[in-house]
């Protein structure tokens, strides 16, 4: 008579395993019913119940739990559970070593086993936190959750999710059932094979998985290295996954201390950590480094988070300009970015410079342009090529500082093949010949030596090149761009520069003005650069006044990276006087400025103050400028009392405020007490 046996589960899909293993083992000769709790029809699994049941087989511990209160006597086993199939892991393996997975199962001890067999397995290279049904487990960091065909149960946060298939039925659980049945143990023979045919493919899948992927991770992990590029990986929850050695580098931190950690905790960024991380493309300050950064989304099949690149700016600026160097030198054409509508110009003379360039773009004369370093001479030069008819062809610059004395020669005129030992068999192209019908643009012409020179006035004159170690020569129709922040005339006095090619190249001659000459255009140029860099961020008054007052010895350049160096660092939108950095804050040439206001505001403080508390108060903050401990409000007040003169807290704190509004003194956001300005000293001195 074929047995009867009731397959109880809490869900469908393991219950229908089971029943369909059964058969598998035992064949057709039983009758299987089978319930699962969530078919909710009570009544027929009483009236299965009622049945002359051989034996229950419960699919783990809970149904189990809920089948024993029905009151019936039939001997139920628990399917115990063994290896998985081995396709289920190849997911597992390719997460990363050392990361945090969720094991979900029904229970805890399901769990457990679950976590068992996958170390039993060889899966160790990751960190296991058990979940079950009803568990109170932290799993807020966590992004991957791994299960045995109970995907439901996981909690919804987390997105990926990996199935690792039922496990297959153990033969200790086959045996026990086999013996209660009376049934030929030799009916597991088949069952025994696939079973072992089964762990010897899933060692052989895990030995071949974990080495492809321990291969792959290897080299992976020496490419992240190796790039001159900071990475930060992110998962979900953006818990730091990946720290390369350039970021550990650029940021003094090692791997060990901040992974799993949030970027806003590790970088302790005031701000939110949604508006930290929207800055990607963008310049922050960490670690007191102006810092590029660019963010990209991986969100793939069992990684999602992001890849965060920094660079830090001054390196950028340094690579920018080697790349440039090396177009130079590879002769590739260097186009002209800058049009005249882009020059920021409220001063009537820069106003009637840019005019004139705009009527002399329309000629082929040679230009020469001076002006101090950083005044916008190159910007101006490609505004020139790009309002001349000659806008479609090359612009090409070249730097004499920058360039080789002794390479500068095949560079501008060329070479042919085999004029000098290393040159190429081909020849090369110099670069008035790479600027042939448009314009080159050269650059701190003071710093060329006099043989170049002579060479360069022959071009000017002859329009016509012959390349090095060649009889050819080749006509030229380029037009000529020279600038220069050195005083030509006194080159000339000194023997350092040809006078004949000074009057051929001072043709037309346009002088731009250093910034401390054109205060007015400092307001327009703060707003264009902020709008580049999409700033939303404004000068309090009074640091407006010091940047009015500084007087910019690097020009517009100096006061582009003042502009981003502020509004990175700045974390509100009011950039104050105590954000600007310390050589600006502490320029000499400011005093000067402000003194013209000494007599006013020495009418302003005596009206509420103490001509000897005033000064008292000052000599200390000019103390303090190179005291390692500052002296704070208490102990000016202490000192005054020495002198027999008391003073409130709040009347201190007053003047405080009235000397660093005035510009006198400048007091740190923290602790970091008052020191005097270079303003304040002036004022001192004359007070
Ligand atoms: N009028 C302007 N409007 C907007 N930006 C400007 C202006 N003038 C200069 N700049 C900016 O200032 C920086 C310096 O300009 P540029 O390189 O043209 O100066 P330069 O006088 O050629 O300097 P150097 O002599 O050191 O080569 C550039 O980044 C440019 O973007």
């Amino acid at each position: 008579m074929s047995k009867n046996i009731l397959v109880v589960s809490t869900r469908k899909k393991a219950a229908l395993f089971i029943k369909e293993t059964l058969h598998y083992v035992i064949g057709d000769d039983i009758n299987i019913i089978v319930y699962y709790f969530t078919m909710d029809n009570e009544p027929y699994l009483l009236k299965q119940l009622k049945r002359p049941l051989d034996v229950i087989v419960a699919s783990g511990e809970v149904s189990y739990e809920r089948i024993s209160h029905y009151n019936h006597h039939v001997k139920t086993f628990i399917a115990m559970r063994d290896v998985s199939e081995p396709e289920y892991f190849d997911k597992v393996f390719l997460i990363p070593k050392g990361k945090r997975v969720l094991v979900a199962n029904e229970t805890e001890k399901g769990t457990y086993e679950t976590i068992q067999a996958l170390e039993s397995l060889g899966i160790t290279h990751l960190t296991y936190v058990p979940y079950w049904l009803n568990c109170d487990v932290d799993y807020s960091d966590i992004d991957i959750a791994i299960s045995p065909g109970m995907l439901d149960i996981c909690p919804p946060e987390i997105k990926e999710k990996i199935d690792i298939g039922m496990r297959q039925l153990a033969i200790s659980f086959f045996i026990e059932l086999l013996t209660h049945l009376a049934f030929d143990l030799n009916l597991l023979e088949k069952y025994l094979y696939k079973q072992k045919q089964l762990l010897i493919s899933t060692y052989q899948k895990l030995s071949v998985e974990y080495l492809r992927a321990e291969r792959l991770k290897d080299s992976l992990q020496t490419i992240i290295n190796e790039l001159d590029e900071a990475i930060i990986g992110v998962n979900q929850q953006h818990r730091i996954t990946e720290f390369n050695k350039t970021a550990e580098r650029l940021l003094h931190l090692r791997k060990e201390q901040v992974l799993h950690r949030t970027l806003q905790d590790v970088f302790k960024t005031k701000e939110p950590i949604g508006t930290f991380l929207s800055k990607h493309n963008n310049i922050v300050l960490l670690q007191d480094k102006q810092i590029f950064i660019n963010f990209v989304s991986t969100t793939s099949d069992n990684i999602s988070g992001g890849i965060y690149i920094l660079r830090e700016v001054k390196k950028l600026q340094e690579s920018e300009e080697h790349v440039r160097r090396i177009l130079y030198k590879k002769n590739y054409a260097y186009s002209a970015r800058y049009h005249f509508e882009e020059i920021v110009a409220r001063n009537s003379e820069m106003m009637s410079i840019i005019q004139n360039a705009q009527f002399l773009s329309k000629a082929d004369s040679t230009i020469l342009i001076t002006g101090e370093s950083g005044t916008g001479k190159e910007v101006l030069a490609q505004s020139i090529h790009n309002a001349s008819p000659r806008r479609n062809q090359p612009f090409i610059a070249v730097n004499f500082a920058a360039m080789n004395d002794n390479l500068i020669e095949s560079e501008l005129f060329g070479y042919e093949e085999g004029a000098f030992t290393g040159a190429k068999k081909t020849g090369k192209k110099g670069l008035f010949e790479l600027a042939h019908n448009g314009t080159i643009f050269l650059d701190e012409i003071g710093d060329s030596s006099l043989w170049v020179q002579s060479r360069l006035l022959r071009v000017l004159e002859e329009k016509e090149i012959m390349r090095l170690g060649d009889t050819k020569i080749i006509p030229v129709d380029v037009r000529v761009i020279v600038a220069t922040n050195k005083n030509l005339l006194s080159l000339i006095k000194d023997g350092k520069f040809r006078e004949d090619l000074y009057y051929r190249l001072n043709v037309f001659k346009v002088h731009i003005p250093p910034l401390r000459e054109r205060k007015e255009d400092i307001q327009p140029l703060i707003r264009a650069i902020m709008r580049n860099y999409q700033f939303e961020k404004t000068f309090s008054e009074q640091a407006e006044q010091l940047v009015m007052a500084y007087h910019w010895p690097g020009n517009i350049r100096e006061l582009r990276n003042m502009v981003e160096y502020v509004a990175v660092k700045t974390q509100g939108d009011t950039i104050d006087l105590t954000d600007l950095p310390y050589d600006l804050l502490h320029s000499k040439n400011i005093s000067s400025e402000i003194a013209f206001r000494t007599d006013e505001i020495t009418k302003l403080l005596l009206q509420s103050f103490d001509p000897f508390v005033i000064r008292f108060v000052l000599r200390i903050a000019s103390e303090n400028l190179h005291a390692p401990t500052k002296i704070g409000r208490s102990r000016i007040k202490l000192l005054l009392a020495g002198h027999d003169i008391t003073i409130s807290d709040s009347n201190l704190k007053t003047l405080l405020k009235y000397l660093s509004e005035y510009g006198l003194v400048s007091i740190g956001k923290t602790k970091q007490g008052m020191v005097i300005t270079p303003a304040g000293e002036t004022f001192l001195a004359k007070f």
